[in-house]
């Protein structure tokens, strides 16, 4: 299980990156593989965002060189939320059935972590984000209508989205993980606009249910230094803690969003004026 590593970067920097080597440090082009688990492992927080596709076999999690530990969850937590066909994720031998877009919290400490389809010809695809973590909170399953919704936009901004919180404490407690699933009403493209940072937090989206022409440019940098990567369905993009995150589609579209960092208040966004936007 090797880890995509990506070295964390400043602002002053990232400013002269080209589009080339934006997408290089930011975006996660392959986040579902068959068979495979394919992480990424940002120096951003130290968070490992990706994917586990399990097919014709079963996926397990495993310690490696890069965490330094025995076991993958020996001093992090996981959350998953299952965005493919219905799966089954074991914990130590116990089985917790995942059901399309249902999601579940792991705590530090769960030494075996297996992943499998329910019927390899509708694979479960587990979109998971995973932080240190320095204390052993319960293991929670998380389905879709145990999320906590919060209804946001306008029509006339084009902006109409349910924001399903999982990860949240509204929902199970987490050491610095929170993560959940924005789902924008057909005819509305943009995501969080205005726009917001949290230097408290760094954060991850990831972007899917778009079909193969459909593109969501998304937003990033410093408020007076944006810049754009333009995202095809199924892929995810790291935002440091310095950088707006914000997206429009071509159509609408649904994402995932992880954070981590100091706090875990959600509502904690420093929001940008529109007319600070350059
Ligand atoms: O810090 C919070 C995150 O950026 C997202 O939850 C925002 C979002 O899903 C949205 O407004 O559509
Ligand atoms: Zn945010």
């Amino acid at each position: 299980m090797e880890l995509d590593i990506r070295y964390a970067n400043h602002p002053d920097d990232t400013k002269y990156y080209t589009t080339e080597e934006l997408r290089e440090h930011f975006l996660i082009e392959d986040v579902f593989v068959e068979d495979e688990i394919s992480l990424t492992y940002s120096h951003q927080d130290r968070i490992i965002a990706g994917g586990v596709m399990p097919v014709n076999k079963e996926l397990q999690l495993e310690g490696s060189k890069d965490l330094g530990v025995d076991f993958f969850l020996q001093g992090r937590e996981l959350g998953a939320i299952n965005i493919g066909g219905d799966g089954v994720i074991v914990l130590d031998g116990k089985e917790y059935e995942i059901k399309s877009r249902d999601g579940l919290y792991v705590g530090r400490g769960t030494k075996e972590v297996i992943f499998k389809s329910a019927d390899p010809k509708n694979p479960a695809k587990f979109y998971v984000n995973s932080a240190s973590a320095h204390k052993e909170y319960p293991t929670v399953q998380i389905e879709f209508d145990k999320a906590n919704p919060v209804k946001l936009g306008e029509a006339e901004t084009m902006n109409v989205r349910t924001i399903y919180q999982y990860v949240h404490p509204a929902v199970c407690e987490s050491c610095q993980l929170s993560m959940g699933m924005t789902v924008l009403e057909p005819q509305s493209a943009w995501n969080t606009m205005p726009s917001h940072t949290h230097e408290r937090r760094m954060e991850v989206y990831f972007y899917f249910d778009m079909g193969e022409n459909d593109k969501v440019f998304h937003m990033m940098g410093q408020p007076n230094e944006t810049r754009h990567i333009v995202m095809s369905n199924e892929q995810a993009v790291i935002s440091p803690s310095w950088s707006l995150h914000s997206g429009v589609g071509t159509k609408n579209y649904t994402f995932i969003w992880g954070m981590c960092g100091e706090n875990k208040e959600f509502t904690d966004m420093d929001h940008i004026p529109m007319n600070d936007l350059k």
